[in-house]
């Protein structure tokens, strides 16, 4: 497609928005503004733009479509000053924010000027941040959920999924409520319940500070989120509040349940507990990209001498495999292997399997 599109907000979202539209349409105009000038030119030099913008309003006012990628409190303040500009009365806006009930009323100040906004979140991302981390393939297989507002025709809809088609996401339209319940439950709560776990082991590491090398599998795995940014994850918790709270009070009702299976030191029980929690999550789709961040993971039980790492990489490198992850597990128990590898897609997987078996006796498993 042909046409000026403007990325506000050249971060991890912003900036792989901007590499899928140019990779799928190499002759659009791609122009992005963010309030930190040095990730303007980063983001030029990656590629995820071809112009940098010196004006807010003159990029907006000439351009056919508008991403906005900044933290959800930014972009309902960017919709006023885009409603007082003159903007396109055919442009089509969009956003990328983690939350849409707000975004949706804030997104008035435009509908009212008979400005297309549609809301979109693409359910996938990182715990990294900054254009640095962008990658045109971010969104592959993940859904990319859309809100249209009352002023988006189907026509709209389409011409903004053909924008962003080469993201590979699949497009689902949702109610904005119905958005934030969900992804309150899957995304936003469990950040909360990330970063709860790591403060009771802050509290804890005074007395026994051995807990921090220990930390390792488990709880490195459902403590990644943690690691986000924190603005990001204040201002998506300020607009899911009453989700969250609600939430919350079930969690708490989950754990006095929890609290009384054990009180019963009835091994049956405890049992079925963990049983139907495996029986239910083995069954999600959990290896599409989606509501739960996917990992290919490969494990590779490996000898125990030095450079061993550099030549399972260096087999991988020969054959242009990208891996996303590495790491070695301290134990080997309940686990097969020692090396784990994290690949981008199955394909890549089932590649780098093939390439480490072909050349070394190491056995590689998946589970
Ligand atoms: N990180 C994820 O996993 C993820 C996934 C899906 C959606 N989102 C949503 O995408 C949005 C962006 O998240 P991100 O991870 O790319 O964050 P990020 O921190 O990587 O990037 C945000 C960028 O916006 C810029 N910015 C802030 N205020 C601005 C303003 N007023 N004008 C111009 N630029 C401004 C910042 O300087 C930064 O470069 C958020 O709304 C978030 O909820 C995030
Ligand atoms: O993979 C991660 O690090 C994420 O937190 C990604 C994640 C999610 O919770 O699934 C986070 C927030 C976004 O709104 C969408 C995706």
């Amino acid at each position: 497609m042909n046409g000026n599109v403007f990325i506000i907000g050249l971060g991890l979202i912003g900036g792989s928005i901007g590499l899928a539209i140019l990779k799928e349409h190499p002759d659009a105009q791609v122009t992005g503004y963010d309030i930190k000038p040095d990730e303007m030119k980063l983001a030029k030099a990656l590629h995820a733009i071809n112009r940098t913008s010196s004006s807010l309003q003159h990029d907006a006012e000439q351009a056919d479509l508008i991403i906005i990628c900044t933290p959800v409190n930014e972009t309902e303040k960017l919709m006023n000053s885009l409603a007082a500009f003159n903007l396109k009365p055919d442009v089509i806006v969009t956003d990328v924010g983690s939350t849409k009930k707000n975004i949706m009323s804030a997104s008035h100040v435009l509908t009212q000027k008979g400005i297309t906004f549609v809301g979109g979140h693409p359910m996938a991302g990182s715990h990294k941040s900054g254009v640095s981390a962008a990658k045109a393939f971010l969104f592959e297989n993940a859904f990319y959920l859309l809100t249209p507002g009352d002023s988006a025709d189907e026509q709209s809809i389409d011409t903004l999924k053909n924008w962003l088609r080469g993201s590979k996401a699949k497009f689902l339209e949702v109610k904005p409520e119905e958005h934030d319940h969900i992804t309150g439950m899957v995304s936003h709560f469990p950040h909360i319940i990330a970063s709860s776990l790591v403060h009771q082991v802050k509290q804890n590491y005074q007395k026994q500070p051995l807990i921090s090398s220990l930390a390792a599998g488990g709880f490195r795995d459902i403590s990644r989120i943690a690691s986000s940014n924190p603005s990001m994850w204040r201002d998506i918790t300020l607009h899911n509040i009453d989700t969250l709270k609600e939430l919350l009070m079930e969690w708490q009702q989950e754990m006095n349940r929890v609290i009384n299976m054990l009180e019963e030191n009835n091994a049956e029980h405890i049992y079925a507990y963990f049983s139907e929690a495996k029986t239910f999550r083995d069954e999600m789709p959990i290896l599409q990209k989606g509501a739960i961040p996917s990992f290919y993971d490969l494990f590779v039980d490996v000898p125990d001498y030095p450079g061993v790492i550099s030549e399972i990489t260096g087999l991988l490198a020969k054959e242009e495999i990208s891996i996303v992850n590495l790491r070695i597990m301290e134990t080997r128990e309940d686990i097969y292997g020692v090396l784990t590898i994290s690949f981008q897609t199955e394909e890549d997987r089932k590649r780098g399997a093939e390439c480490i078996t072909s050349v070394t006796d190491y056995d590689v498993f998946t589970v």
